[in-house]
């Protein structure tokens, strides 16, 4: 048996719940050197009871007390864990990976995080420009809608956007804008002028030029910041789901809509995921933000979650793993069931 060490673990000797373990690839020789930043108090022992290329069965120690027995399987490099009692913050090579309990705490989580964001954009440069995208996002929005996030955010200076948008009327079931008004843009006080729906009554390709105008002109002003590296839009932050086929926004796998490097906001009009038409932000505008939270939950996620922090490869990305902003953070909002197939 071998022991282990863990660098950067955060061990709370309080913890009653779960163990997780960064998904990097870490050669078992590396893992035998003590972390200096580990205090006496925090220090994780793993030791190893058995190892395949796939699967590594570890037993967690903290001093001389065992807590529990763990299966960590596609283990690479950089490994690293923190606990909690209700949620897991997994460090990685792709971004802060949050896993929580149930959806109360990742709603409780994800509001603390965005009024954070709202805060530090206000205070540095007066406005808070935020991308909302649809699905079960909303839903998981909702505390900012309650006190203390309702009272204690400068609503006034939010600028509300859509990371992708069906291209039909505002009071259609399918529209995001409706989506995102009926369940969290109405029970707060933005200003209606500073959110930001396509204009519906154009074509797909007419509303996407006609929503890029409308931000170069909010760039112009500043409303929008500006990447400096690339020269594209830099929202203070974007939130994305993940589609069952590992979408994000309405760029899909395989499409041809992955490449696009200059544009801002392109359509679709063959989307497969019904409505067929849609406008979307594109890549480089995503990976350009100061920010990016991808929220998605639920076991349906779990492959998708597994293509993103597994190791097994795969000749295409899904959507989702060309999410990398080059100089922003990229924070993951999920739960067990998601990550079953990678932690258990
Ligand atoms: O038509 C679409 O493109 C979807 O609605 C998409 O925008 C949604 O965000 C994801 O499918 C995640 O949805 P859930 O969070 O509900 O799983």
């Amino acid at each position: 048996m071998e022991s282990l060490f863990l660098c950067n673990a955060q061990v709370g000797l309080s913890y009653s719940s779960s163990l997780h373990v960064g998904h990097s690839y870490l050669p078992l020789k590396h893992l035998s050197r003590p972390c200096a930043n580990t205090s006496p108090t925090s220090k994780l022992f793993l030791h190893c009871d058995s190892h395949t290329q796939s699967h590594t069965r570890l037993r967690a120690v903290v001093g001389s007390a065992p807590l529990l027995k763990h299966t960590v399987k596609f283990l690479r490099k950089k490994i690293s864990v923190s606990m909690g009692d209700s949620v897991s913050v997994i460090p990685n090579d792709k971004g802060d990976l949050k896993v929580f309990q149930n959806g109360d705490e990742l709603a409780a989580s994800l509001g603390e995080y965005v009024a954070g964001l709202s805060q530090s954009a206000i205070t540095e440069r007066g406005a808070f420009a935020v991308v909302l995208s649809g699905g079960s996002l909303m839903n998981a929005l909702r505390k900012l809608t309650e006190p203390p996030y309702l009272n204690s955010i400068d609503w006034g200076r939010w600028h509300v956007f859509w990371a992708d948008e069906r291209v039909v009327a505002k009071d259609h079931s399918d529209s995001n804008y409706k989506l995102a008004y009926d369940n969290f843009l109405s029970k707060v006080p933005v200003v209606p002028g500073c959110v930001y729906s396509i204009n519906d009554s154009l074509s797909a390709e007419a509303a996407a030029e006609d929503y890029e105008t409308g931000l170069r002109q909010l760039v112009k002003t500043g409303v929008v910041d500006v990447s400096k590296d690339t020269g594209f839009p830099k929202f203070d932050l974007i939130l994305l789901g993940i589609g069952p086929d590992g979408h994000i926004a309405s760029l899909f796998p395989n499409h041809p809509l992955l490449n696009e490097k200059v544009k801002w906001i392109t359509s679709i009009t063959d989307s497969p995921k019904p409505p067929p038409e849609r406008i979307t932000f594109t890549l480089p505008v995503l990976n350009s933000a100061a920010n990016v939270a991808v929220v998605a939950t639920g076991a349906g996620k779990a492959d998708t979650f597994k293509r993103v922090f597994g190791v097994e490869q795969h000749d295409e990305l899904l959507p989702v793993q060309m999410v990398s902003p080059k100089d922003g953070k990229l924070t993951w909002f999920t739960d067990k069931e998601a990550v079953a197939k990678i932690v258990n």
